[in-house]
């Protein structure tokens, strides 16, 4: 395998919705959990998407998974390797984007590294360095509310600063319009002024599409699936990989039960909840009692299986800020979202153990529990249920093949439980 591409993510989801846009604009793609073994069969690929659950671990940790992912896919000839970060830039001002930017960098000899999080598709832009989120900026949109890592400041310049070792250069949007040697010759000169992360405007394609091929020139960028999408039309446009379709036969013959899981507390997915109550019977967790012991994971089980046969149910611990911010007070915010965390990948074993072989996880964190319980190494990529979140299949694992979809929190559609589960056919 020669590797077109190399890309490491900060979580399950968000490596799902990358491979998802790097397979959509043409490149053949997998994504693996962690480093995958060496006989593990992933096929000819263009590009490898690694998922690591390091978003919100400590930074030394996240640096450590980074780097020997970096090595991996750099020893399987990617001169290009992109660290995919969220889209709203979820981290704290300990990390762990700027220290994992910096070590990558370090590791590559590179300066100057390109850092964008637009993804203009799902309504994230980047403007004179403001990360935006719809129409508003980040600090004022439901991301001021996140259970683990409450974003209070839009000034991406500002916040990858608190976090990096190096200075903080901008590309504004002004720029990026006049196209890619316009940005390399920027990139050039901020180099030279000894920059080590540049935050890159981008509002819409076009802007991604030059800053992906800018970036191609670089060995290492950072950014959400936006720039996925420029590295792979870049890739593509410079006749570096031929242009592949999605196969449309990886959600066949898989068969079995449906079931949907949530640990996400977004807006978005607690109005895809409300709506899932009208399609399947829900089940909402007692959070409280799932981070105190076993008893309301056995519940909740017992509620399903005399269900599940009839149906696809959804089980949700998700709850609304105040509800959160409760537990946090009682618990500590790490200690509960890491025992529900837990508590909801008990029953997504357990979901499998009834039966169930097509699952919808929604939530970053959530999906990381739950995949890394049934020991799944590695997925091929389907069809796209919504922006950012495909329909994925297992490669290698104990369960035979299942299908699942992972969802990043404030992805999808008000139906998104009931899409994904319609694209899962029998
Ligand atoms: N009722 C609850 N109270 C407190 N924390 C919760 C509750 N339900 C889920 N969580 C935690 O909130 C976090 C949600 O993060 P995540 O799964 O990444 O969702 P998202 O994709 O929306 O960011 C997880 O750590 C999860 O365990
Ligand atoms: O880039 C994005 O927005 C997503 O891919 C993502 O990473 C979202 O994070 P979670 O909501 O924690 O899954």
């Amino acid at each position: 395998m020669t590797l077109a591409l190399g890309t490491i993510a900060d979580d399950y989801t968000g490596a799902s919705d990358l491979a998802n846009t790097l397979a959509k604009n043409g490149l053949r793609t997998v994504q693996t959990v962690g480093i995958p073994a060496d006989d593990l069969p992933l096929g000819e690929v263009d590009a490898v998407v690694i998922s690591l659950k390091i978003r919100s671990v400590p930074a030394a940790e996240a640096v450590e998974k980074a780097r020997a992912a970096d090595r991996w896919l750099r020893a399987r000839g990617a001169d290009h390797v992109m660290y995919k970060i969220c889209s709203t830039f979820d981290s704290t001002d300990e990390g762990n984007i700027g220290p994992v930017l910096d070590a990558l960098s370090a590791d590559a000899g590179a300066t100057a590294v390109l850092v964008t999080p637009a993804f203009p598709e799902t309504g994230r832009t980047v403007y004179q360095g403001h990360l935006f989120v719809g129409s508003v900026p980040l600090n004022e949109s439901p991301l001021k509310d996140h259970p683990l890592n409450p974003m209070h400041d839009a000034n991406l310049v500002r916040v990858l600063g608190r976090q990096t070792v190096s200075r903080v250069g901008l590309v504004p949007q002004a720029l990026v319009a006049r196209g890619a040697d316009a940005v390399r010759a920027r990139l050039a000169e901020l180099a030279a002024d000894g920059i080590g992360g540049v935050i890159a405007d981008a509002v819409n394609e076009s802007d991604l599409v030059a800053l992906g091929a800018a970036a191609l020139d670089t060995r290492v960028s950072v950014g959400a699936s936006g720039l996925g999408l420029g590295l792979a039309r870049g890739l593509v446009a410079a006749g570096r990989v031929a242009h592949a379709d999605a196969s449309a036969s990886v959600t066949s013959g898989v068969g079995g039960l449906e079931a949907c899981l949530a640990g996400s507390c977004s807006k978005a997915t607690l109005e895809q909840i409300a709506r899932a109550e009208s399609a399947m019977p829900v089940l909402h967790l007692e959070a409280e009692a799932l981070v105190s012991g076993p008893a309301e994971a056995e519940r909740a089980l017992e509620w399903a299986a005399s269900r599940i046969a009839s149906g696809p149910v959804l089980i949700a611990s998700s709850a609304s800020p105040a509800e959160v911010a409760r537990l946090q007070a009682l618990h500590g915010r790490e200690a509960a979202g890491q025992a529900i965390e837990q508590g909801l990948a008990t029953i997504a074993e357990g979901l499998v153990a009834l039966g169930v072989r097509r699952l919808v996880v929604a939530g970053g964190e959530t999906s990381g529990a739950v995949v890394d319980r049934l020991g799944i190494p590695a997925f091929a990529l389907g069809p796209e249920i919504a922006a950012g979140v495909p329909v994925l299949r297992t490669i290698g694992g104990g369960h035979g093949d299942l299908l699942m979809a992972l969802k990043s929190g404030n992805f999808g559609g008000v139906d998104f439980f009931a899409d994904a589960l319609g694209l899962m056919s029998k």
